[in-house]
């Protein structure tokens, strides 16, 4: 089951940033600037970009056993000590992702009007605006977003991409053809790091769902005082984040309670965890929260992939990865159900983990 729009949300008047940044004011609306404590506090975030491991596809495709081994234990300590990595040599032409990020561009710069043809409803992700608004009082990101459930028939759904000129279908085309080779790819290597076999998740997942999503950061005037995108953890398996060339550095991950920026490696993709994997995997490889920043200067470009299985698939912990030292963390459901919940709740870090989790009774 697909997730639903629920009507009827009073969301009050929401500015579109990109106009708010063409009228050259100093300040930010009131609805955009953040209570104290969720500011982003820019001067003390570290800079260890370093940190975030880098994974060489290549040594897992066609590096023979010993670079297959060494790079699979990479893989495990990325994905257990940090649920998000980068990832380099993953074979999409570099042609593929700068069309992509072209369109996506172009896209932003149409006049609002155009933009505004393909409104995205509350409770939807797709379209044109701002999701995940649910109330008059909430905070809004400095964020547009252009979003597009592809699932396994994204045809469909470029009927909503303005003028549709044939070059932006097979952009689009051509880009979720190869992230969602990537991501099979990158399923089944994660399935060999815990120890199962690698076609567990594709067996399991049924025909998978495929949305991508573009967010556009315009500059802001005050990057002290509003999230680019709030705290979250991703509802998919796996996400692919692609930052756009020349843009600032924005996103940025909770590590140890530290905000850890993920500086742009040219051509590399940016690979996270999300929710699904977090039960199947019973908290083992967890979704890890985070968010964007916006800059003073510069403008941002990022385009974000979500890889999940089919709605009809019923989840939960895989019976291979409990035992009696680590029982049952989460309930089973239906994925589509967990969809929906997420595209209608706010983005607030992992409170949408929530649905699934089971909290142990207190025993007499
Ligand atoms: O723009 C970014 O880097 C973050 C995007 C993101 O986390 C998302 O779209 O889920
Ligand atoms: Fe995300």
């Amino acid at each position: 089951m697909a997730p639903t729009p629920i009507f009827p949300v009073k969301v009050g008047h929401i500015d579109d940033v990109q106009e708010l940044r063409k009228a050259k004011q100093s300040n930010v609306p009131q609805r955009f600037v953040r209570d104290m404590a969720e500011r982003p506090e820019l001067a003390t975030t570290v800079t260890h970009p370093s940190d975030i491991p880098v994974i060489d596809l290549s040594n897992l495709v066609k590096g023979g056993k010993a670079r297959f081994q060494a790079e699979i234990l990479k893989l495990t300590a990325a994905c257990e000590e940090w649920g998000f990595f980068q990832v380099i040599n993953h074979g999409i032409d570099v042609e593929v992702l700068s069309d992509i990020e072209k369109m996506a561009m172009e896209f932003f710069m149409l006049p609002l009007e155009e933009k505004q043809k393909y409104p995205m409803a509350p409770g939807t992700v797709q379209g044109y605006g701002q999701a995940f608004v649910f109330s008059e009082d909430q905070k809004l990101d400095w964020c547009n977003m252009f979003a597009l459930g592809l699932e396994p028939h994204y045809m469909r759904n470029l009927s909503l991409w303005p003028k549709n000129p044939p070059t932006f279908s097979e952009s689009i085309e051509n880009y979720s053809r190869e992230i969602r080779k990537l991501c099979k790819s990158l399923m089944s290597f994660i399935a060999v790091s815990l120890g199962l076999n690698k076609d567990v998740f594709e067996d399991m997942f049924g025909v998978a769902v495929q949305a991508v999503r573009m967010n556009y950061y315009p500059a802001c005037p005050r990057p002290d005082l509003v999230m680019g995108l709030s705290p979250h953890s991703d509802g998919s398996a796996l996400t692919v984040l692609q930052q756009g060339k020349g843009s600032s550095v924005g996103l940025q991950i909770l590590k140890n309670n530290t905000w850890v920026p993920v500086q742009p490696i040219p051509n590399a993709l940016v690979i996270n965890i999300g929710d699904t994997i977090e039960v199947l995997t019973n908290g083992r490889y967890k979704s890890v929260e985070h968010r964007a920043v916006t800059n003073k200067e510069k403008d941002r470009l990022s385009i974000v992939t979500f890889y999940a299985p089919s709605y009809d698939i019923e989840l939960g912990p895989m019976p291979e990865l409990m035992d009696e030292k680590n029982p049952t963390k989460f309930r089973r459901y239906n994925h589509g159900e967990y969809s929906k919940h997420y595209v209608t709740n706010k983005l607030q870090g992992k409170k949408t983990l929530e649905f699934a989790k089971i909290h142990p009774q207190a025993s007499f």
